[in-house]
């Protein structure tokens, strides 16, 4: 692992200091820009999503972290008024050209969100949605990507002896870890987590901080977190933004210790935010 300096030429503003994994870029954004009706909530992205790493995505509310995560499988493309300029490259393609399969994007691209949000079904069937969207219903297939998936979200050992129970009797750090569980049963190249632990007690946060630096590698995975504690744990590289803008982005342990924006700076002393 080296780092490198990053270029991006069209915002001189952004400034970058990423650690590199050597395997390139997951996702590469390119002058994105993203206006919800009149109001841009996003100005000229520009970062690299280092492949196998983990990428934190900071700042204050409301400074367009939750946006940019959606950006990057569509997930805003639900949203009325909502227009986009710019590029997502996922394997050399953007994945906002004319006739992308989104829902093959996403599978590419698990997501877990704030609260875990588990189906009212079986912790089994849970795991396995996925697949079962996939049309897989080979029973024997079906049993072994749920052990591994619940062996990969550090979940097996609890649950093994209650597949069939209802996943909404799990605590809910379990319960978030079914869902993570969930996301990486179809196995994605990219895990999209929106603040996964902000409804979670210190317990069940530092079982899934522990589980992110466990799937980190197998996975690129970037995660929005109001926690810069939890960003300075769990992140190889972290991305500050601020009023839609990319103002650092960096090895996380630069941007903690030796931030080269005054803006990071501010935040990160707790001057704003
Ligand atoms: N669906 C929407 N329609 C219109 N404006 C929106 C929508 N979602 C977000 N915004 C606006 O876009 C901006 C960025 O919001 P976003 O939720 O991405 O910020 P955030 O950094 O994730 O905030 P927080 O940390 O509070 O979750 C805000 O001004 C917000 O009000």
């Amino acid at each position: 692992m080296s780092t490198a300096t990053l270029e991006a030429p069209s915002i001189p503003k952004t400034v970058y200091h990423v650690t590199d994994s050597g395997q390139g870029s997951a996702i590469s954004i390119r002058d994105f820009n993203l206006f919800y009706g009149e109001a841009q909530a996003l100005y000229n992205v520009n970062m690299e999503v280092q492949r196998g790493m983990v990428t934190s995505l900071i700042g204050p509310s409301g400074c367009g972290k939750s946006t940019l995560l959606r950006s990057l499988n569509r997930m805003n493309d639900l949203i009325d008024n909502l227009r986009i300029r710019g590029k997502v490259i996922v394997h050399d393609n953007d994945i906002y050209a004319p006739g992308v399969d989104v829902i093959a994007l996403r599978k590419r691209m698990g997501m877990v969100f704030q609260k875990p949000n588990p189906f009212p079904k079986s912790i089994f069937e849970n795991v396995i949605f996925p697949l079962r969207v996939e049309g897989i219903s080979d029973k024997a297939m079906l049993e072994e990507a749920c052990e591994r998936a619940l062996k990969g979200s550090a979940l097996w050992n609890e649950v093994k002896d209650r597949l069939n129970e209802s996943a909404l009797g799990l605590s809910g750090g379990q319960q978030q870890r079914l869902c993570i569980a969930r996301a990486i049963a179809a196995e994605p190249e990219i895990l999209l987590m929106d603040e996964p632990c902000s409804a979670l007690d210190p317990i069940a946060t530092a079982k899934v901080e522990e589980l992110i630096h466990e799937l980190r590698g197998q996975f690129s995975i970037v995660i929005v977190t109001h926690s810069m504690q939890q960003a300075a744990r769990v992140s190889d590289n972290t991305a500050f933004m601020y009023l839609g803008k990319l103002i650092e982005y960096g090895a996380t342990d630069t941007v903690f210790t030796t931030p080269k924006d005054s803006r990071t700076e501010d935040y990160i002393t707790g001057r704003f935010g």
